[in-house]
């Protein structure tokens, strides 16, 4: 494969070598940027925009690049009564943001000021409060989850749920079979699985339910073949991946569909090299960040997202990924152990 294996020399073009402080500095100013109308037009989005920038951040090797102690502040300042985090402080509880907030503190090491500061109820507050906001939201009937009290069920929740209590050490407090069962309930003829059963199969959606499957030790439940082809397809010329038949390419698909086919063990069933150039090509290597499309504004998300992918791609000088927490593999290992 011609891709990341080829020793990165200066004679080649700027985009075909991930430029790594670049990236950095843009994500290091993302906070500071209070005076641009986007920053709060994205509130919605601000603790997953930390999971994402705190993520690529310690992908790339530079996991000091934001303050510790401003994460853990920000993060419990986003938590509710109920034990469940909002987006931003103030903010309703979401079971999105809740996982973004998991897996940040899981990533700096401090799961334990759960316990020593979170919030919740007078029975058990800490980390019990935070898995029993989340056990809350399973439907016992079908087995899938809500996003929260307003009810939408959608297997993304479903698999935010069993990788927030998995960092817990509380799965215990769900039905993971029925949890299970659900899943199974979702896939379709072409080997994917879609938003609810009967619904068409989408890359990020394969994505959730793929890895709950695995999450839940079930992996076995997927029909490989037919799956591992319908995620190469993904593939179009430009290198790139599209989450759909007949969509555009897309960096975060690189994720969705490259985590998707790592888990499944069909990686190499895509040109590695091809995606890998595709990624680079998406930079502003000038500026820093990654965007969905070469040419196109660079956001944190897409930063994230292809950097992760790369990861998975084996380029270089990258920490390795974790396929199914889209974390770092050594706060996995931390976490749940090697064997996980
Ligand atoms: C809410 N959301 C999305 O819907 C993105 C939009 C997008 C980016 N590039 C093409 N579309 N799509 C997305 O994350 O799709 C992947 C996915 C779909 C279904 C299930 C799981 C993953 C993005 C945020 C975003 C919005 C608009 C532009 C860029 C990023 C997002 O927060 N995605 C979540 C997962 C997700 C996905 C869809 C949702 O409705 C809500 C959440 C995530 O990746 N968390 O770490
Ligand atoms: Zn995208």
């Amino acid at each position: 494969v011609s891709g990341p294996g080829r020793a990165a020399s200066s004679a080649l073009p700027d985009e075909i070598q991930l430029a790594i402080e670049p990236h950095v500095k843009y994500i290091q100013s993302l906070d500071s940027r209070r005076n641009e109308l986007e920053y709060w037009l994205t509130e919605h989005l601000r603790l997953s925009g930390l999971y994402w920038g705190l993520t690529a951040l310690h992908l790339l090797g530079r996991p000091d690049a934001l303050s510790r102690d401003e994460t853990i502040e920000f993060i419990l300042s986003c938590q509710n009564e109920n034990g469940g985090f909002g987006a931003a402080p103030g903010h309703d509880a979401h079971l999105l943001s809740t996982l973004s907030a998991v897996q940040v503190l899981a990533t700096v090491d401090a799961l334990d000021e759960l316990d020593e500061r979170g919030k919740g109820d007078k029975e058990g507050g800490g980390k019990l409060a935070v898995g029993k906001y989340i056990a809350n939201l399973q439907n016992r009937e079908t087995g899938t989850f809500a996003g929260d009290e307003w009810g939408e069920e959608d297997t993304r929740f479903l698999y935010a749920s069993l990788n927030a209590l998995s960092l817990l050490l509380l799965l215990h407090l769900v039905n993971v079979n029925k949890a299970v069962d659900y899943v199974v309930s979702c896939a379709n003829f072409d080997g994917g699985y879609g938003v609810s059963p009967g619904a068409e199969s989408h890359s990020g959606q394969i994505f959730a339910c793929l890895a709950a499957l695995n999450i839940a030790g079930r992996i076995d439940l997927v029909n490989v073949d037919k799956l591992g082809r319908w995620l190469s397809e993904r593939q179009v010329d430009g290198g790139g991946l599209n989450g759909r038949p007949e969509k555009l390419e897309d960096v975060c698909y690189s994720w969705w569909v490259a985590s998707s086919l790592t888990m499944i063990g069909k990686l190499h069933w895509i040109d590695g090299g091809k995606l890998t150039e595709f990624i680079l090509k998406c930079q502003d290597t000038k500026q820093g960040g990654i965007a969905d499309r070469p040419g196109d504004m660079v956001d944190v998300f897409h930063t994230h997202f292809g950097i992760a992918g790369l990861s998975l791609l084996g380029y270089p000088g990258l920490e390795e990924v974790d396929a199914v927490y889209c974390m770092p593999k050594k706060v996995i290992e931390r976490v749940l152990g090697p064997n996980k």
